[in-house]
């Protein structure tokens, strides 16, 4: 915004170099902001085409300013200027081949990220590593499907030899689908990391369940009360565990004999919440537990047991958390003998370490004890994302990280496996088929098909980006 009437003009800022300039605005001369601007010529900028950017002061006056300074230019009529919808320079980045749909997708979730883990699953989306993997199988499918078509255009007419023909093509589709296979196998990892493992606090009312909550999220977000029955609903909160994304919830107090419909429906809601969560953390009062033999006729846990009570931990666990097991909180150690207790659940076989039967015992209003369970929380939640994930090749590979991806995959597989079908099936058919997987792949990186999902991807971006 260089004045072109009194002002003297500084030169045009070199490219790529960032310049400190004072701003005035183009009518009345005034002296909006002093800024570092950027020329950033395309196709070498983020949207590929020429762009200035004027880094200002943040202040309501100054960005107000500077907008409106902008769009009297449109007015003067000496430019068309008009403010960025939501995403826009991202949508044209994309239109432009800056980015394709999983490389903005990233950069959405980047944005978004809320934790260590978020942030570096997202850069290296935005950083175009599920594209390369997209393309790669495109690529090799396009080389696939040409020779398909040759044979088919040249090729001889007997059936047999077209057979011969797509059987060197065969190896390499069935490679692509085993890929593809193990590219699908990841467990979830990536779209759990996108929103969260979700974490369930269940057990008997008056436990200490909501003080349990409220230790994790440092923050009093759930009613703490002495009276039984006080959560009815289920409480959720969004934590960072040791830079992984958490969602835990709170949930209402289960015992067999309640009565109250509400009380009725918050116990159906608790059972939910367990059923979703990827982790569950048992919360039982250690006065409830001491002297006890048959873990399974506790209070709150008798309703996970659908079959005779078993008697060991370990089982009890199993039938809360379900296969990934529960996590095991002794609470109120304050108000019992301590060492009597452990002894109890060493027996009993819990606290193995490495097994699911990880049992704490500590008091949530003196902190005795909730550092170590702490600890066995971030570890065992660390186990949840790692499951499928352990070995570094896998630990590299780019992960799915929304149901669209796989849903495409999926179906580009189908189709793989339905071109390698049973013999006899016709080269044209093979053709069409590798045709339907390259195109399954192309919506994923936004080559095919585009318009049905832009604004599902743009929709949750900010103004500006
Ligand atoms: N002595 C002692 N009391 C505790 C401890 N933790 C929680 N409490 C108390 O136990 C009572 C119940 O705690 P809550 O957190 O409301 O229990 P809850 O499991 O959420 O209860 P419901 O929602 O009613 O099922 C409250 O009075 C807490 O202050 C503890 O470690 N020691
Ligand atoms: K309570
Ligand atoms: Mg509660």
């Amino acid at each position: 915004m260089d004045s072109h009437s009194g002002h003297s003009s500084a030169p045009f800022p070199a490219p790529r170099m960032a310049s400190l300039r004072k701003l005035y605005s183009p009518v009345g001369q005034e002296a909006l902001d002093q800024a570092i601007v950027l020329w950033l010529p395309g196709p070498r900028s983020f949207t590929g085409e020429d762009t200035v950017e004027l880094h200002c002061h943040g202040s309501r006056a100054v960005v107000q300013g500077v907008t409106e300074a902008l769009l009297a230019l449109d007015k003067g009529g000496k430019a068309r200027v008009r403010l960025a919808e939501p995403g826009e320079f991202t949508e044209r980045a994309f239109a432009n081949g800056r980015m394709d749909l999983t490389e903005v997708e990233g950069l959405a979730d980047l944005i978004a990220a809320d934790t260590a883990a978020q942030r570096k699953q997202a850069l290296k989306q935005m950083g175009g590593a599920l594209r390369q993997t997209y393309e790669g199988w495109r690529e090799e499918l396009k080389v696939c499907l040409a020779h398909t078509e040759a044979v088919i255009d040249f090729g001889d007419d007997e059936l047999d030899v077209d057979e011969a023909a797509y059987d060197a093509i065969r190896p390499r589709v069935r490679r692509l689908s085993e890929e593809m296979r193990r590219h699908l196998a990841d467990g979830g990892r990536g779209e759990v990391i996108r929103a969260g493992i979700r974490v369930a606090i269940v057990g008997p009312p008056n436990a200490g369940k909501s003080t349990m909550l409220n230790t994790l999220a440092r923050r009093p977000a759930a009613i703490v009360s002495p009276a039984a029955g006080t959560t009815r609903d289920v409480v959720e909160v969004q934590l960072d565990v040791g830079g992984l994304p958490v969602l835990v919830s709170d949930t209402a107090g289960i015992r067999e004999a309640a009565r109250d419909p509400v009380e009725q429906e918050g116990i159906r809601r608790a059972r939910e919440a367990a059923g979703r969560a990827q982790l569950t953390v048992l919360v039982l009062d250690a006065a409830e537990v001491l002297g006890r033999e048959a873990f399974a006729s506790l209070a709150g846990v008798g309703p996970f047991l659908k079959d005779a009570p078993p008697e060991d931990l370990e089982t009890v666990l199993r039938a809360v958390g379900g296969d990934a097991g529960a996590l095991l909180v002794l609470n109120k150690r304050d108000t019992v003998e301590g060492e009597h207790l452990l002894e109890q659940l060493r027996c009993a076989g819990a606290g193995k370490g490495g097994t699911s039967t990880a049992a704490y015992l500590v008091s949530l209003s003196t902190g005795e004890g909730v550092e170590e369970m702490l600890a066995g929380l971030q570890a065992r939640l660390e186990e949840v994302f790692d499951k499928d994930g352990t070995d570094d090749e896998r630990a590299e590979a780019p992960v799915i990280t929304r149901a669209r991806h796989r849903v495409h995959v999926e179906r580009c597989l189908e189709a793989l496996t339905a071109s390698m079908g049973e013999q006899g099936l016709g080269l044209d058919v093979a053709a069409e088929e590798l045709r339907i997987a390259s195109t399954e792949l192309g919506r994923i990186t936004g080559a095919v098909d585009v318009e049905e999902v832009l604004d599902v991807i743009f929709r949750d971006f900010c103004i500006g980006k």
